[in-house]
């Protein structure tokens, strides 16, 4: 079993910890949590994981550390680890946003092996989009971090200059989703459905949609023409939600994430 530290237990730290137990890639004994305020983490102590504020200790017996804090937390964290990480034992794996491996590197020592991983908050359901990628790490350590993030989702290898952009089509992308299922359900609450229902019914259409491309294999558009009638309420709806800017907003919001998330440590 892994032995696995996570420093930054925060939103993504604590869902990757989780999912990893959900699913049962290791014991909650063999993950440790590490953040500032560890009192606040009580119900985590309760579910078994080790908790600790001292990062240093934290990742003695780690076989993987996983840095999870912000971008600009991220240099206190490596002052307090330098030197302490044995390069042929231990692997870096970092969820950090517009951080490079180099970037990691360079502070860390150019023997210890870094891998980026980019997955997003169903982690803790075991339904990431987790894209991954290193400028230098080993099959192995590539084989060993794909086998952690697929028992916890879907997977795909890239390259690390596009990183920042699978930051905004699957880690922010999450948000974009659910943002379009609130503005569903909104909807139908205007047409008549009580808030509860019309939510239900949001998001059981969303999981449809998803669920037939992912299981047919299928191209959205393709799909689309199954759902609009000649002449019919569909194609209606759809072409009053072009003309408003739906899927000109959607690309430019990704866009912008990208350009942001590219940003975010040097800022
Ligand atoms: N949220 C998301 O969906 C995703 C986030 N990311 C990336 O993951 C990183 C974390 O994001 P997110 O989880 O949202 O942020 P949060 O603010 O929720 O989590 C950051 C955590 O780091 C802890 N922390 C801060 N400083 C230290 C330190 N010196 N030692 C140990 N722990 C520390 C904080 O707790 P305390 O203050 O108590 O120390 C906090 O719990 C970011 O770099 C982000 O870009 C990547 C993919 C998805
Ligand atoms: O909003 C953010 O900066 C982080 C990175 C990706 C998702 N959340």
């Amino acid at each position: 079993m892994p032995k696995i530290t996570i420093i930054g237990s925060g939103n993504i730290g604590l869902s990757l910890a989780k999912g990893l137990l959900a699913k049962a890639y290791c014991q909650a004994e063999d993950i440790t949590l590490t953040r500032r305020n560890i009192k606040q983490m009580n119900s985590e102590a309760e579910r078994g994981f080790k908790l600790s504020d001292n990062n240093r200790e934290a990742i003695l017996r780690a076989d993987i550390i996983v840095l999870a804090v912000l971008p600009q937390q991220l240099n206190q964290v490596l002052e307090q680890i330098n030197g302490a990480i044995i390069a042929e034992q231990q692997l870096v794996v970092s969820v950090i946003s517009g951080v490079s491996c180099k970037d990691i590197r360079l502070q860390l020592g150019d023997d210890i092996q870094v891998v980026r991983a980019m997955p997003n908050t169903a982690i803790a359901i075991g339904q990431s989009m987790t894209c991954i990628a290193s400028d230098h790490a080993t099959d192995h350590h590539m084989a060993e971090v794909t086998r952690l993030f697929e028992t916890v989702g879907a997977v795909v290898t890239i390259n690390e200059d596009l990183m920042t952009s699978a930051t905004a089509l699957c880690a922010c992308g999450i948000a974009f989703f659910l943002r379009s299922i609130r503005a569903a359900s909104q909807g139908g609450v205007e047409i008549g459905f009580h808030a509860h229902d019309a939510l239900k019914m949001a998001v059981q259409t969303a999981k449809g949609a998803a669920d037939l491309l992912l299981q047919m294999q299928s191209h959205p558009e393709s799909e689309i023409d199954k759902v609009t009638s000649p002449k019919g309420c569909t194609i209606a709806g759809l072409n009053e939600m072009e003309h408003n800017g739906f899927s000109s907003a959607f690309i430019k919001g990704i866009k912008l994430s990208a350009e942001r998330a590219g940003g975010l440590y040097k800022d």
